[in-house]
Formats: structure tokens, sequence, C-alpha cells
């Protein structure tokens, strides 16, 4: 009874402070965000908290209090992402219980800047070059199975195929053959290993996250997890441990991820990576490299087959660039203007990670896009407010491919397109600075090589009757949770070389 009105007390003694005290009493939001965690917590629960934070930057400006120690900047990007003051929050520093070594996303600003020394030479321009053959080799076997399915659809008669699977086997054989020496052979097989279903519940995840804003209960989060999670996690770090014993028994000039690692490791014995950090970070590789790359790729087949005059024109630009289907390879797509439109758009409107990547301020304040914030605050700015902002982008809800050709390039005396004045220098769904994605070279020679072999060789259509699920109705835990992109496909006529 005691112990009950005291801690009634504090929580409202805690709510009056946060509304009236707090050094970020005067950044506009929500009362109810500003006085508790919860409506935050509970809105990331439920899936749907970046769509919240885009309506409270609607309606409160750009930028908003969505917690009371914390702030979302519509365009804080340069200043948030690229300081060396500013870090991931402990909260979203997640390391699954019975995983000993950290990797990029969990370690500590000295731990990630050893790690990320090691792996970028894996993940350089010049290194993709040397990958293109291996992601090749994937899609190949893609085409070639989307060809084979239902037995060739027609046009009279075209199979329906989900492209959310196919795309997601795809990416997962890539990046497990570059990330740990060997596909996980989902194109093979035409399914998802039964541990990939588990480890990609990321809602579990944001579970853990709650937890820890709340520390007693963060030390229970171990208690608490469901023995047969516990058991996914197992199997998959001792594949990881198997398939990187088995990749260190390759030679070091395989052009993967852990070639250059191993390099790494023997030139720089006192910072090499341990077994358990080349396992756990390749786990990251293979996971980090799929579920985004499927997401933009899906989203803007989606957009395309419900824009049909963006369809038609990218159609015509691919299909009479080249002759036959091997001509398209990294460098013939990288000038392809509406190829490369098309999935930038795809980004802004699908973009894989729609969420604020929170960082926390560790030195005595900065200021951010003009506002000065102290220490210990938590800021972020997320894709789905930036890029979906009508202060940001010209019509921001419209498929527009056309806002990164025309806006960009304005001849004098030319009408200045509507899409002149877009924040493209807000354009970042790869994020920014030190903890940027690695991946995104090879993201884009995947995205654009597959995007234009796809549409090259087959016709895609909507099924009679079918209506693809609105974007926003999408949970979101991390990444969009895609349910199914299911499409009419049918081999073109004059595509067999
Ligand atoms: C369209 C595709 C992709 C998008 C939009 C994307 C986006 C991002 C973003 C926004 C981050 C920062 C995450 C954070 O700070 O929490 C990130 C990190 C990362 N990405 Fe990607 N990514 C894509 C594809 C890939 C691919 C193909 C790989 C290859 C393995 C990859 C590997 C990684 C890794 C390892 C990190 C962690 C980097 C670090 O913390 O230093 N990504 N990605």
């Amino acid at each position: 009874m005691f112990i009950g009105g005291f801690e009634c007390k504090y929580t409202i003694s805690c709510w009056v402070y946060n509304i009236f005290f707090h050094s970020l009493k005067n950044i506009p939001g929500p009362l109810l965000w500003k006085t508790s965690r919860l409506p935050f917590l509970i809105s990331m629960l439920r899936g749907n908290l970046p769509l919240r934070v885009k309506e409270h930057h609607d309606r409160y400006g750009a930028v908003v209090r969505v917690a009371p120690d914390e702030l979302s900047f519509l365009d804080g990007w340069k200043d948030i992402y690229s300081s060396k003051y500013l870090d991931r929050p402990r909260q979203w520093r997640i390391i699954p219980p019975g995983v000993e070594a950290d990797d990029l996303i969990s370690a500590t600003t000295a731990i990630h800047a050893r790690f990320r020394k090691a792996i970028l030479p894996g993940f350089s321009l010049k290194a993709r070059d040397k990958q293109e053959p291996l992601v090749t080799h994937y899609v190949d076997l893609l085409m070639e199975k989307l060809q084979n399915l239902g037995g060739e659809g027609t046009k009279e008669k075209p199979s329906v195929v989900n492209m959310v699977e196919w795309i997601s086997y795809a990416a997962f054989d890539m990046t497990s053959d570059l990330g740990w020496g060997r596909p996980l052979q989902c194109l093979e097989t035409g399914r998802y290993q039964p541990w990939m279903t588990m480890i990609t519940q990321y809602q579990a995840a944001l579970f853990a996250v709650a937890f820890k804003y709340y520390p007693p209960l963060g030390r229970l989060v171990a208690f608490l997890t469901p023995s047969f999670a516990l058991e996914a996690l197992n199997t998959v770090m001792s594949i990881a441990r198997e398939n990187v014993q088995h990749r260190l028994a390759l030679s070091t000039e395989r052009p993967d991820f852990i070639g250059p690692i191993i390099a790494h490791n023997k030139s720089s014995p006192a910072k090499a990576l341990s077994l358990a950090e080349m396992e756990t970070n390749s786990t990251l590789f293979v996971l980090g490299g799929t579920e985004p790359t499927t997401v933009a790729l899906t989203g803007t087949l989606q957009l395309l087959l419900t824009n049909p005059a963006c369809m038609e024109k990218i159609c015509a630009e691919v299909r009479s660039a080249f002759a036959t289907e091997k001509d398209i390879t990294a460098s013939s797509t990288e000038g392809l203007q509406y190829l490369n439109a098309v999935l930038r758009e795809g980004l802004r409107m699908c973009p894989p990670f729609p969420d604020g990547l929170r960082r926390v301020i560790s030195n005595n304040g900065t200021t951010i896009a003009g506002v000065f914030v102290p220490a210990g605050m938590t800021v972020s700015s997320a894709c789905w407010s930036t890029f979906q902002s009508a202060s940001m982008f010209h019509e921001p809800q419209k498929f527009a491919p056309e806002r990164w050709i025309e806006g960009v390039a304005v001849k004098e005396g030319e009408k200045l397109s509507p899409y002149a004045s877009d924040r493209r220098d807000a354009f970042y769904p790869f994020s920014l600075g030190p903890r940027n994605c690695p991946g995104q070279h090879l993201a884009w020679m995947e995205m654009r090589i597959l995007l234009a072999r796809l549409l090259w060789k087959f016709e895609f259509g909507v099924p009679e009757g079918k209506h693809f699920m609105e974007w926003t109705q999408q949970k979101i835990f991390w990444h969009w949770q895609q349910e199914e992109v299911e499409v009419e496909i049918s081999v073109r006529a004059d595509t067999h070389n």
C-alpha cells in the first residue's frame, strides 16, 4: 500500500517535471508523448511508430518531442549522423540472449570503428565489381526458376507468383554466399530454411528494446524469451559458426565479405576480429543484406504495377537498351536514367528503414538543425517522416520518378519543374556517417540488375480482382512486414536468346 502510494506520487511528479521543468519543455509535441515514454513504446510495439511520428511532424513542424527525452527532426541528417559525439542509445544495442560477442549494430563507438576498418574493404566499389559474377549467378538462377514456375506462364495464361518470396530467396542466397561462404539454397529448394522465419521476428527484438527503457524489466529479457526463440537463435549461431569455419578453410582470394577480414586479422593481429565477432558480424551481413533489398525491390515493383504509365516507360527504356539479357550488367545499367530514377523513387516511397535511427548525445550538448540539444537526449531523423513530408518533397505521396530527372537538371530558359525544390540533399535511405550502410554499392548493383532483367524478360500484371495492400497498412518492426506481392508473370515472346 505504502509502496504503491510512493510509486504513484513518483510517477506523477515525473510527469509534472517532464511537462513544466524538463530542458526540452519548449519543444512542441503531443502532450502524452512529452509526458511519458509509454505512448512511443506502445506505438513501436503496434508496428506504426514511424507513421505516428510523421503525423506529429505534420502537426507540430520540423522538430518534435516524441518522448520526454527524445526529439525527432525532419532535417537533422547531417548534424546527427556525421557527428562523432552521437552514438546508438544503449536500449537499441541489442545482443540476443546467449550471444557473447558484439556485431556492428550493438558495438560501442571504439569497437565499431575496429569492426568497420576490418569489413570496409569487402564492401568497396572494387570488391563489388569482383562480386558481380556471384550476384549474376543467383540472378540467373532466379530467372530460371521464375520461368519454370507454373510451366512457363504465357500472356494468355500467366503464372501467379509471390515476388516477396522469390526476391528474398535470391537475396538470401547472395548474401549467405558472400557472408558465409555458401548459399542457403533458398532458390534451389524454393523455400526458406525453417529457422529463418523465426530469426526475422523483429517484433520480439523490439520488445527487448521496450524492456530496456525500464531497467529492472530489461534484466528479465533472457528469462522471458520463449524457449523456441532461444532454440532458433542457437541454431543460427551454430550455423554461422559452422559456415565461418568452412569459409576460413577456403582461399582468402574469394571475392566475398570474409576474405578482407581474414586479411585484416593477419596484418593487424592486435585489432583482429575474434571468431565469435566474425560469426556475429557475418550473420548480420546475411540478415542485413537481405530484407532491405527485398523491401526496396518488391515495393518498387508494386508501385510500377499500380502506375502503368511509369511501367510502360521503364519497360521501353530497358527493352530498347539491351539486345540480349546477358548485356544487362552492373555497368551497362548505370546510365539508364529512368531505371535509376524509378529505384530512387522506390526507396523514397518504400524506404526499407522507415524509422529513426536513434542517437544519444554524449558530449556537453550539440546543435541540430539550429536547435541546441543538451547531453543525454536522444535524437533522430527518420526516412518516412522526411521522405513523405510535403515540406521536403513536392506531392510526396505521388510516385513520380521524374522528380529525380526533371527536378535535378533544369536548363536555362526552361520552365522550373515542380520538383526543382525537392530536398534531395535530405535523401539518405542508406543513412550517412560512420554507421551508414556499407552494403549500398552492392545493393545498388543488385537492384539495378534484378529490376532490369525482370522487366526485360517478363511481362508483369496484377491478377484479376487482386488489390495490393496499402503500403501504410503494413506493420513496421524495423522493416515493413511485407505479407506478399502476388503478380502475374509471363515470359515475353521475343526474349529467347
Ligand atoms: C536497399 C538496400 C539497403 C538499404 C536501404 C540499407 C540501409 C541501411 C541503413 C539505413 C543502415 C544503418 C542502420 C543503423 O544505423 O542502424 C544500414 C546498415 C547496414 N547495412 Fe544496409 N541497407 C541495404 C542493403 C544492404 C546490403 C545489400 C548489405 C550487405 C550485406 C547491407 C549491410 C549493412 C550492414 C552490415 C550495416 C551495419 C553497418 C554499421 O553499423 O556499421 N545493407 N543499412
